[in-house]
């Protein structure tokens, strides 16, 4: 029988048999390795799967088809292993929250670099769009210019006041769809937003940390009545790249891809080659450097996750 793993506590998984939508609780029998990197979970929900009916309508899992894309972090304890957040994904919206809580534009450059590298559409959710001034949704606008200018999409939304909801709801009609962002950002509530029967947990954010209490505690994908599904998932702190060679990681970033051809040299790295025209970019306000600095950041981790033969 062949089915899709719709949720992941640990041990235990949820599949949905294919054909007749029938839902079991499901374990896994045997080794499955698609990838090198040492896995906290072999697998996760987006997985396509076939498994055995035993008795009382337990599921075995016996096998995993190959992944189309999957996004990753690494393990929270253990450095050497990696988490597969979800996998399958047709379009993947990361929640921008400028305060309650704050999201830096660093960890959402690290994202889209992950999206690019996993070869996933991403969608960025400029959130909460109500509880800002009009200052406030000035710096959004900026945020989303300069998004705009890369290529990436942007979406102005509010759970609250159903802002641009419509607009969203197209975009992710009859695609499997995942939501990302700080704990507190608001995954659950816009889930709940498009379809109130589907009642996700949720939780204010602490008054005094001004961060999310981790609600939700595993991935679940659930199906719309619009057609399609989303993966909501618990608050992600970092998204990580693995297999992924240090001079691979300016393909990731188009901004600084692009201007790479003017470099002098062809194997420029942006560091601190002569004529590099990345770094002039920098200078002339051309290429962000938060961007940058991400940028930096992921090819070091590269670096470091090579040398340790991750
Ligand atoms: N004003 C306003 N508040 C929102 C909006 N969306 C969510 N919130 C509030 O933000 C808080 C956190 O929302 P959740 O949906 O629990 O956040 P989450 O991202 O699912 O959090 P975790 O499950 O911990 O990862 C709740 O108090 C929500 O009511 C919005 O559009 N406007
Ligand atoms: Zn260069």
């Amino acid at each position: 029988m062949k089915g899709l793993v719709i949720k992941s506590t640990g041990s235990w998984y949820q599949v949905m048999d294919h054909d007749t939508k029938e839902v079991y609780e499901a374990r896994i029998r045997g080794k499955f390795k698609l990838i090198k990197t040492r896995l906290t979970n072999p697998l996760a929900v987006g997985d396509h799967v076939e498994f055995q009916l035993e008795q009382d309508n337990v599921a075995w899992i016996t096998k995993i088809e190959t992944r189309r894309n999957y996004l990753i972090r690494k393990s929270v304890n253990l450095s050497k292993e990696a988490h597969i957040i979800a996998s399958n994904i047709d379009i993947a919206c990361f929640i921008y929250t400028l305060k309650f809580p704050e999201t830096s534009l660093g960890f959402l450059d690290r994202f889209l670099a992950c999206c690019e590298a996993y070869n996933i559409e991403p969608l960025i959710l400029m959130s909460k769009m109500d509880t800002l001034s009009e200052g406030e949704a000035e710096i959004i606008r900026n945020i989303e210019e300069m998004y705009h200018t890369i290529g990436y999409e942007t979406l102005q939304v509010s759970s609250y006041t159903k802002l641009n909801l419509d607009m969203l709801q197209d975009r992710l009609k009859d695609r499997v769809s995942v939501v990302f962002g700080h704990s507190g950002a608001g995954k659950s509530t816009l889930v709940n937003a498009f379809q109130p029967n589907l009642n996700l947990k949720t939780t204010e954010i602490s008054e005094t940390h001004l961060k999310g209490k981790h609600t939700t505690t595993f991935a679940q994908m659930h199906f719309w009545d619009f057609g399609g599904s989303v993966i909501d998932t618990p608050g992600v702190r970092e998204f990580a790249m693995i297999d992924v060679l240090k001079e691979e990681v300016q393909h990731y970033f188009p901004d600084i891809f692009r201007k790479s051809d003017e470099c002098k040299f062809y194997n420029c790295l942006h560091i601190n080659e002569p004529k590099c025209a990345v770094l002039a970019g920098i200078e002339s306000g051309e290429i962000e450097e938060t961007r940058y600095s991400t940028y930096i950041k992921l090819m070091e981790e590269a670096d470091a996750l090579e040398q340790e033969g991750f």
